[in-house]
């Protein structure tokens, strides 16, 4: 059977329970996914004076052609886009910043140095997101950065954010969407503290600084995100989740969750709809921890239909901005970015294909028997012949098909540089 012909018989399955697969498919259409740029070169960034990568995160495998210009990265985006259904957005760190090999420090950067990722965002339809950069560098080198005893280099970092901002508000002035910046830092401790509040207290004053001058939203929108420990930080992380979420929540911002940024059993779905009572929007950094923020490919796990069941359920597709970050050196970097971020968007189209309304309408007549049967039930109705449909209208590859795409593009590429 063709595509077209397992849709249709997989619509009316679907359509029995009152679902309007059209109409999901064009939901869909509209969700952006922000792919974050680092998968491509392993956090390395195009710095003049390149740095190991520190900040109590880390890379593993050694996998050939990974990018070591912002051409090839780009070239590599273009790939990776181009097996993915949809419109999305790039997410930049600061280390991608392109300086003509002018060596220029952190809390200098100027928008003019992000020109070349405007340029090609406009040429490709695309939104961008920025980070400012508080790691690999010599001025993280203790694990410390805004939450530093040392005035002079909590300054340096806050300067640092304070031009990311500006940054992201010429992305969202130039690109006409805005862009979420979102400051993460490693700042902790390895071992038990002695004063957990005169850290947490420096990093709000520096958030309060950073933060002084108002920037419009249309153009750009802040995001604070937290951590539960990082390697080297494993008793104590100053931002953590109840400072952040506190934080957003008295200063208007946006709260991230990076769902390898938890407690192993604790789960980012269940936080969302708490959130949602009490901000207009939350962010996400899609994930995957295997033992520890190891940061995987996202894969269709339970968690991840779990989440995007709670953003579509509770009608909040944009309110929750949704971003991945997942940096797997050990496989071919471009196919990484094509199946976590498919596994994304099938996330999504399996939550807009459940009777939600039915759903909820049973939890609340106390009937968990049909709960339970119908929520297990659609597990196997057939969701992949209306993703297949969706690729190929679409005009990305259907299927694993997208897979000879990539190996041609390794032996084309990746594997002469
Ligand atoms: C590159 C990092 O993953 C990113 O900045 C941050 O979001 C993080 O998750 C650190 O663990
Ligand atoms: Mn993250």
């Amino acid at each position: 059977m063709s595509v077209k012909a397992n849709f249709e018989a997989a619509k009316a399955d679907y359509e029995k329970w009152g679902i309007d697969v059209e109409k999901a498919l064009e939901t869909l259409k509209k969700v952006p996914i922000s792919i974050h740029c680092w998968q491509g070169d392993d956090v390395t960034g195009f710095e003049v004076n390149q740095r190991e990568l520190s900040g109590g995160i880390d890379v593993t495998g050694n996998y050939p052609g990974k990018a070591t210009t912002p051409e090839q990265l780009r070239m590599d985006l273009d790939k990776a886009l181009s097996l993915i259904p949809g419109k999305h957005r790039i997410n930049l760190h600061a280390i991608y910043a392109e300086t003509d090999g002018v060596e220029v420090e952190r809390d200098e950067l100027k928008p003019e140095h992000f020109a070349n990722w405007v340029k090609w965002a406009k040429e490709n339809g695309l939104g961008l997101d920025f980070n400012p950069t508080l790691f690999s560098h010599e001025k993280a080198a203790d694990g410390l950065t805004l939450a530093h005893p040392d005035e002079e280099i909590r300054k340096f970092w806050v300067d640092h954010c304070k031009v990311s901002r500006k940054i992201g508000e010429y992305f969202g002035k130039e690109l006409g969407t805005p862009s979420l910046t979102n400051v993460w830092i490693p700042d902790g401790y390895k071992d038990i503290p002695s004063d957990r509040l005169t850290p947490r207290k420096r990093l709000k004053d520096a958030l309060d600084e950073i933060f002084a001058e108002e920037i419009d939203e249309k153009y750009n929108l802040d995001a604070v995100e937290s951590k539960v420990f990082g390697i080297g930080s494993e008793s104590y992380v100053v931002g953590s989740h109840e400072f952040y979420l506190s934080y957003a929540l008295q200063n208007n911002k946006l709260c991230l969750l990076d769902t390898g940024h938890y407690h192993p059993t604790e789960t980012v779905s269940n936080k969302i709809s708490s959130m949602l009572l009490f901000s207009e929007k939350l962010a996400l950094h899609v994930s995957r921890p295997v033992r520890w923020d190891s940061d995987h490919v996202v894969i269709l796990d339970d968690e991840l239909k779990e989440i995007a069941l709670e953003i579509v359920r509770n009608d909040a597709l944009d309110r929750v901005i949704i971003g991945l970050d997942f940096f797997d050196a050990s496989i071919n970097r471009v196919a990484a970015w094509t199946i976590g971020t498919r596994n994304m968007i099938k996330s999504l189209l399996y939550a807009l294909l459940i009777p939600n309304d039915k759903l909820k309408q049973l939890q609340d007549e106390g009937n968990f028997t049909e709960r339970l049967a119908l929520l297990e039930e659609f597990k196997t109705y057939p969701f992949g012949a209306i993703w297949d449909y969706y690729c190929e209208q679409m005009g990305v590859p259907v299927k694993e098909t997208w897979l000879e795409e990539v190996k041609s593009y390794e032996q084309e590429v990746l594997l002469k540089r």
